[in-house]
């Protein structure tokens, strides 16, 4: 396994047509459409990373900035921030693309994390990242902060689990 990689050898750039089928009734991408786009580009940038197999651990929140339209191309960028030992956090953006006038919109920011998994579905170590673009940097500089606020809310989703459980 190499010690450490670039960011930009996991990036993965993915650009959609949407379709009539792909639309809720507003036709607008269907959310749950959009959110199968972010952790299916994730999970290629973190295999690229890792290259490994991997499983989503967690997905931060996705706020929808603004509408993706019929006809729109959809555009998602994908690459992996920062690592621990064997998780990966991706950060992912999503451009809206009018193809006619070329207007381009942010429409979503996520962040992912993918964790690298060994033959028997076992954590696996993952090589270290090198940020090299101010982006890549300061995206690098404040992951610390949310790998932090990440296992705070694991622990209260497990609180929770447990309360919820004994009430089935
Ligand atoms: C590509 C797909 O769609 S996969 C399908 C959806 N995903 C799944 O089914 C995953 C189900 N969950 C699992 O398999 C397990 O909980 C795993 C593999 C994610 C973690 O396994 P655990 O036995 O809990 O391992 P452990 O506690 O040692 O954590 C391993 C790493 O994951 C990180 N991690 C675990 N849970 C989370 C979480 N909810 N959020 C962020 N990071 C997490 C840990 O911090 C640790 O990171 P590190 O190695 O860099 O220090």
């Amino acid at each position: 396994m190499e010690e450490s990689k670039f960011c930009s050898e996991s990036l993965v750039v993915k650009t959609s047509i949407v379709f009539p089928t792909d639309t809720n009734t507003y036709g607008t991408l269907f959310g749950g459409k959009l959110m199968a786009y972010i952790d299916d580009t994730a999970a290629i940038a973190a295999m690229r990373h890792a290259r490994r197999g991997i499983v989503t651990a967690s997905t931060d929140s996705v706020d929808f900035l603004y509408p993706i339209h019929e006809g729109n191309a959809v555009c998602l960028e994908a690459f992996v921030t920062y690592t621990g030992t064997s998780s990966m956090e991706v950060f992912v953006k999503v451009n809206a693309e009018d193809l006619i006038t070329g207007e381009r919109h942010l429409c979503a920011l996520s962040f992912l994390t993918m964790v690298a998994i060994d033959e028997h579905g076992k954590p696996t170590k993952v090589p270290k990242v090198i940020p090299q673009t101010e982006e890549e940097k300061s995206l690098y500089e404040s992951a610390k902060e949310r790998a932090e606020a990440r296992k705070k809310r694991k622990k209260e989703t497990e609180e929770l689990a447990k309360k919820y459980r004994s009430l089935g």
